[in-house]
């Protein structure tokens, strides 16, 4: 079998949900997200991910990048496993404490509508990452996800309930509190996501712009419902992140080639 037929799995461990992916050589054929683990995994523990693709009991290569440490070390035992790091990256001027996920995802994407790109993740944490032509980090920025700045309020006030989020977008001038919760949250996001797409088309004209992660298709419809001009949401993009150093490392891809 060579590696272009070889099945393996990738994990991206994020903060609040374990992101998996399957692949056969560099085809992503299924994915899923579950939550984090309590415990190491059994051996079965794979096969029960993806019970279809996983027949049989193999030990077939899990490839892991992890921004919860806590989470990885759970897979310290799994005898064919691969984490991937930072130095894995084929980006330039990137810096020590940069996140994984962040790097991926924006390699991925890069991968997929070339480069320029930026990425926003829509996550735990809502992150903007910007690489340029030469696939050299411009940089970003982190701020709270949609759910954490709804549990923040109510965790930090006396009066702020917990407030759930709907599909259509909020009234912006609310008169009731959980929906005034709502408008400041989602108007703000907008508000942020147009300002850093802005200033990006400004630099960059040319770049795409790409959303994912878990709050993604929320951002979007609300995007699309105040009729600005249409943006894309992507949930692959981290495999195909993880597939290109995959394909660098075994040969596949030349780390010098265009990815
Ligand atoms: N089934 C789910 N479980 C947890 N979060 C979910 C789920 N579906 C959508 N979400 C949203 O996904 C966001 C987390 O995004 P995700 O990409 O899973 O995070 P991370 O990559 O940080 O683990 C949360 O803000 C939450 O609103
Ligand atoms: C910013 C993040 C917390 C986002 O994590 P996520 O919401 O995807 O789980 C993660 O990418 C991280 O821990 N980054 C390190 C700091 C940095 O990127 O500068
Ligand atoms: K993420």
């Amino acid at each position: 079998m060579t590696e272009q037929d070889t099945d393996w799995i990738g994990l991206m461990i994020g903060n609040s949900r374990l992101h998996w992916g399957y692949f056969r050589g560099q085809t992503l054929l299924a994915c899923l997200d579950t939550p984090h683990l309590r415990e190491p995994p059994s051996n079965e523990f794979l096969q029960q991910i993806f019970p279809k693709l996983l027949t049989n009991k193999c030990n077939c290569e899990l490839v892991v990048a992890s921004v919860v440490p806590s989470q990885k070390e759970l897979w310290a035992n799994y005898d064919n496993l691969r984490i991937i790091t930072l130095k894995d990256i084929p980006l330039l001027d990137l810096y020590p404490t940069f996140g994984i996920d962040r790097a991926l995802a924006v390699l991925g994407a890069g991968k997929k509508y070339g480069f320029p790109c930026l990425v926003i993740d829509a996550g735990t944490a809502l992150t903007f990452t910007g690489v340029d032509g030469d696939k050299k980090l411009v940089g970003g920025a982190i701020l709270p996800g949609l759910k954490v700045q709804l549990a923040s309020l109510r965790e930090r006030t006396a009066a702020l309930p917990e407030v759930s989020l709907s599909e259509r977008l909020p009234q912006m001038w609310a008169k009731e509190t959980a929906e005034g919760i709502r408008s400041g949250i989602i108007y703000t996001i907008l508000a942020g996501i147009e300002k850093f797409s802005r200033e990006w088309l400004n630099l960059y004209p040319e770049s795409g712009i790409i959303l994912t992660g878990g709050d993604g298709d929320l951002i979007r419809d609300y995007w699309q419902e105040k009729a600005i001009k249409s943006l894309l949401v992507d949930e692959t993009i981290i495999f195909q992140g993880i597939a290109a150093v995959k394909g660098i490392s075994s040969g596949l891809i030349d780390k010098g080639e265009p990815i």
